[in-house]
């Protein structure tokens, strides 16, 4: 039987998507505004090049013009004797003489003699025109040679020099030296990117380039986009941005750049095989570091996005944090604290916004802070990590009340059951922004003690907080899913990423997936400190460095935040004084903590002892119980221990050789009444 024949290719499209193709092209349209016409700062940016650019170019040709000033001078004879035999040439019209000569060959008398008299005439004139300037020129000179010359003579001559010199120059010689251009003010051209991209051993791009650059398209001119050149390109079919991303330190050895210059982005927006590259003038982590806008002066909108970096190309990024909550992540030192606190110090610029502020690392890198912080605790301590969990309860426990509150509001008032800026401005909702940080919180989800409530807090935070208002900000130096429980890293919406050493860091910070994507902060080198991946503030990855804000400059900022909170009434908790550190409800063990300091080869002790013994065991528990008299402290520890069924009786002991009778406790009663012991909280 005959199989059908299938035309997979038909001559044309039998329904055509209009929409989509209008989609596509629509992607591919130039911007009406130059991208460097876009902002203030940029279009500063692009004329302090051309300047810098224009004024190098000057001053390396001024200071050479003796040289060729020189150069011109000794050619000038040689051009005069040019001029000299062209206006011989031209005088006595010696160029026509070849075809006259071979008009008298062909022995044509009557073309021959009208074109010896048209000769004839043009020559007289000529003549006349040449020795009538000789004369004027003649005279003049003579004139001149009276006098005293000029200013205006000089420049004439050396004018007339320099033309001569020109004239006389060969061919194959040049008077100008061609300027050296150091690769900072050099321009990035076509050429400059494809002879990159050949030297970066895929075999796809050798065999484009080799093809005299066939399947490598630019479908924009290279432009200058701020500080840098912008190339976009459309790599070959099958060859991705991710391949020339991954070739970055081999894309910048062939551009002849510091590595911190070369970046190359996807542009997934438009297809994978577009790359941009962005060439700077100045290695990123050397660029001159702009100041926080709000260094000085200002107040914050937490409901408005936050200035917090800036991009390769010196463009701001800001965050908003209403809605969102972050993680920042990095190997140690690349400045995770310092991308946090750029973003607490905003917040504590907006008087309505309550801060909780956990730095476990207990360098007191967020002090700052504490000016303004409703909690604020720092210290790689148990105590700390309670301090942060306690808080955390109290956050959870105003979710459920917020949750509440937007529930009973009115549709009207409340259409989106989310937080808005004018119901946070309501004080009595009790809705305003609540922004609760913890720095290197790994300690606190892998605590042994506290671990798995934190989470559980966390999670329920960062899942239902956002709508209400309540916005989580954590920083890890350890991202690994044992520090980092995978119900909040897989629900955190902003992700800053610093550098990390490999793939796994890197998507348990930037989420799955993203290292394959090619946004790898395995990149960054050990210099790129305060830089790094920012994901979920716009459609695409941005590279961004942090605001650079020192402990003192913070301190100044939290001064003037918390001067705005007195004036708007809202400084409350610890910064207000009202509160000391959150305190922590401390759970103890009553009896395992006896039988710990009462060894097995001591059948009875005092309860005086056993309470200075438990004192240096728990200080934060016992420490009270120790500072009183004999007689309290024996007392304490017998009520203590009376729900246990334990009775204290009196206990004969020898101490320095001396007997005496006091109340204690007898060993094996509390091992008989271990397996009834409780935790006690309080
Ligand atoms: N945006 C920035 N620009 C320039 N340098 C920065 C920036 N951010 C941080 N740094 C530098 O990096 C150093 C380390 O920063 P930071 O203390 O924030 O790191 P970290 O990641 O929190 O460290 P650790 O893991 O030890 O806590 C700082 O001392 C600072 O000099």
């Amino acid at each position: 039987m005959d199989m059908p024949i299938l035309l997979v290719d038909q001559a044309a499209p039998v329904d055509v998507d209009w929409m989509s193709e209008l989609e596509q092209r629509t992607k591919n349209r130039l911007p009406i505004i130059p991208l460097w016409l876009r902002s203030k700062t940029y279009a500063l940016s692009v004329i302090r090049w051309q300047a810098n650019h224009a004024a190098y170019v000057v001053a390396y040709h001024a200071t050479r013009s003796p040289k060729y000033a020189a150069k011109l001078a000794a050619r000038s004879p040689q051009g005069a004797a040019k001029v000299a035999r062209g206006l011989v040439v031209w005088t006595f019209d010696l160029e026509g003489k070849p075809i006259r000569q071979q008009v008298a060959a062909t022995k044509d008398g009557d073309i021959y003699l009208r074109m010896t008299r048209a000769h004839d005439k043009r020559v007289k004139n000529r003549l006349i025109i040449s020795l009538s300037a000789a004369v004027v020129l003649a005279l003049g000179a003579i004139l001149l040679m009276g006098t005293d010359p000029s200013y205006d003579q000089w420049l004439a001559l050396g004018g007339l020099v320099a033309l001569l010199g020109r004239i006389g120059t060969p061919a194959d010689r040049q008077v100008f030296d061609r300027a050296v251009i150091p690769t900072q003010v050099q321009k990035l051209t076509s050429d400059l990117v494809l002879r990159a991209l050949g030297a970066l051993g895929v075999a796809e791009l050798n065999k484009a380039v080799g093809k005299g650059s066939n399947g490598i398209n630019f479908p924009t001119p290279i432009v200058r986009d701020g500080p840098g050149w912008r190339a976009d390109i459309d790599l070959p079919f099958g060859v991705t941005a991710t391949d020339i991303m991954e070739k970055r330190v081999r894309l910048a050895s062939a551009l002849r750049r510091p590595l911190g210059c070369v970046w190359p982005e996807p542009a997934m927006h438009i297809h994978p095989g577009r790359v941009v590259i962005w060439v700077g003038d100045q290695d990123m982590n050397k660029a001159k570091r702009p100041a926080w806008p709000y260094a000085k002066t200002g107040q914050i909108d937490v409901f408005k996005p936050i200035p917090f970096g800036t991009d390769q190309r010196g463009r701001e990024i800001a965050i908003p944090l209403i809605y969102r909550n972050m993680l920042i992540g990095a190997m140690p030192g690349f400045g995770k604290t310092f991308a946090l606190r750029v973003l607490l110090l905003g917040a504590a610029l907006d008087p309505s916004c309550e801060l909780r502020v956990f730095e476990l690392k207990g360098t007191g890198d967020l002090k700052s802070l504490s000016k303004v912080a409703h909690h604020y605790a720092s210290g790689a301590k148990d105590s700390t990590i309670e301090a942060c969990v306690v808080s955390l309860r109290e956050v959870y426990k105003d979710l459920e009340k917020r949750a509440d509150t937007i529930d009973g509001l009115p549709e009207d008032v409340c259409p989106e059951n989310k937080v808005t800026a004018d119901l946070a401005a309501q004080k009595s909702l009790g809705l305003h922004p609540l922004v609760v940080a913890v720095d290197e919180c790994q300690e606190l989800f892998a605590h042994e003690e506290f671990g798995a409530e934190a989470e559980k807090l966390c999670t329920a935070i960062i899942k239902r907080g956002r709508a209400l208002g309540i916005i989580l900000l954590l920083a890890t130096q350890r991202p690994d899913k044992d520090s980092m429980p995978t119900g909040v890293s897989g629900n955190v919406l902003v992700r800053f990423c610093l550098k990390v050493a490999g793939q796994t860091e890197n998507d348990m910070v930037l989420g799955t997936s993203a290292y394959k994507n090619g946004i790898r902060a395995t990149v960054f080198t050990d210099a790129d400190l305060g830089i790094g991946y920012l994901l979920g503030v716009s459609t695409e990855a941005r590279i961004t460095r942090g605001y650079y804000i020192d402990n003192p400059a913070a301190g100044l900022i939290a001064d003037r935040a918390r001067a705005l909170r007195i004036a708007a009434g809202t400084l409350s908790g610890q910064s207000a004084g009202d509160l000391p550190t959150p305190k922590a409800e401390i759970s103890f063990d009553l009896v395992a903590d006896v039988l710990a300091v009462v060894p097995a080869s001591e059948e009875k002790q005092w309860n005086s002892v056993i309470i200075d013994r438990l004192a240096v065991l728990r200080p934060d528990v016992y420490g009270p119980w120790a500072d009183q008299a004999d007689d309290a402290k024996t007392a304490q520890l017998t009520a203590a221990l009376k729900p246990y069924g334990i009775q204290a009786g009196q206990v004969f002991k020898t101490v320095d050789g001396k007997g005496s009778n006091r109340r204690g406790i007898t060993r094996t009663h509390l091992v008989e009444a271990a397996p009834k012991r409780i935790r006690v909280v309080r």
